[in-house]
């Protein structure tokens, strides 16, 4: 099938009204598609389901399935070029953000977390914004899915739609974990700074320590449900416009103690996205940032997908996305908070954060 009837189909489909996820995995260079044909809210009770999650980043709420079951699943090759030239552009560009008063609330989140660490035993806490961008004349979510593609190969790229939930577009340079039989991998991924053509890569104390935490935190966890844990030397990941530091962590699974269900209990939230000690964080998140984070800092992909080889589930941190509603667009966005974070910093780490949004909206 040649891409441009798998977009038709995509365009068909949202007009049914019926749910739908394209994705793109890291490096890949085929597009997966996966229609439901139904449009029920499937809600998991169980990790042992099979099918497509998109998980909350709020654990007492469920997560949701595309299971396989109820789906008509298919691969296309992305030639190339992905986007003609010449193709018309259909997203109307007027939109605007209310970034001064978004500067001045996150400065006083970044404050109150800072504060709390000060007073606390909380160590690191990752506080986040929305930022809503109205006034758009049209959006059309599968142009800016294309533009995705297009600018972050590295990143697992998705455009989700659910006529219950909502419209979920991102390129997120996280995994949560990758699991082939009993092979399992992750990456610690913390510590931002601006990619800079020809300048030289430092990280500050800060941001080594930020990272240093997350690894931690991951190999102490795993190593009472995994075996023959090794990690990888810590470096440098471009993300865009960004660069991260990370460590990769693979291990052995062993039959009954790491049910996938325990593994994802212990990883989501990840101090990448939440903070340490992970309840302290999370209640503070609740209780502070004064915004629902709905799937950012989720998590979504492949769940238990069987082949005629393995089974293999392949999941990502929801981050690096936006939700889409009528012709607003909202983008998420945070960072790590520890003692020595600066809030103006701070505050320059989430706008660095929007543009990899912007960057196809505008
Ligand atoms: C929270 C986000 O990103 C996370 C936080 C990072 C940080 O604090 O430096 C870096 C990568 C991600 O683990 C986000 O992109 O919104």
């Amino acid at each position: 099938m040649r891409i441009e009837n798998v977009y038709a189909k995509i365009r068909e489909q949202k007009e049914k009204q019926l749910p739908f996820v394209i994705y793109r995995k890291p490096d890949a260079t085929q597009l997966e598609v996966l229609l439901q044909n139904n449009n029920t809210l499937y809600e998991i009770e169980d990790y042992s389901s099979s099918g497509f999650v998109f998980a909350p980043f709020d654990t007492s709420k469920k997560a949701i399935l595309s299971p396989f079951a109820h789906s008509n699943r298919f691969r296309v090759s992305i030639p190339n070029k992905n986007i003609e030239k010449n193709e018309e552009f259909l997203a109307e560009i007027s939109g605007l953000s209310d970034t001064t008063n978004n500067q001045v609330n996150h400065i006083r989140l970044v404050e109150k977390g800072i504060k709390a660490i000060a007073l606390n035993d909380l160590r690191k806490v990752v506080l986040s914004r929305q930022e809503k961008i109205s006034g758009f004349t049209s959006l059309d979510s599968l142009h800016m899915f294309r533009k995705l593609i297009d600018n972050y190969s590295k990143a697992f790229v998705y455009y989700w739609y659910h006529p219950k939930v909502g419209t979920w577009l991102g390129a997120t340079p996280e995994t949560l974990l990758e699991i082939k039989d009993d092979q399992f991998s992750t990456m610690a991924l913390a510590g931002t700074q601006p990619y800079k053509i020809d300048n030289p890569i430092e990280w500050e104390s800060k941001e080594l320590e930020e990272q240093e935490m997350v690894t931690k935190f991951i190999l102490d966890e795993l190593s009472q449900i995994a075996n023959d844990i090794v990690s990888s030397k810590t470096y440098t990941h471009r993300a865009g416009t960004l660069l991260h530091l990370r460590t990769d962590i693979k291990a052995r699974l062993v039959a009954g103690k790491s049910r996938i269900e325990n593994i994802i209990n212990i990883l989501h939230p990840t101090p990448a996205v939440c903070g340490l000690p992970k309840e302290k964080a999370r209640s503070f998140i609740l209780q502070h940032e004064g915004y629902d984070r709905k799937f950012y800092t989720g998590f979504l992909g492949e769940l238990n997908l069987e082949t005629q080889e393995q089974v293999a589930s392949n999941l990502f941190v929801n981050l690096r996305c936006m939700e889409i509603v009528r012709d607003k667009a909202i983008l998420y966005v945070g960072g790590g908070i520890t003692k020595d974070s600066v809030p103006e910093k701070e505050w320059r780490e989430t706008v660095n954060k929007t543009e990899t949004m912007k960057k196809v909206l505008f």
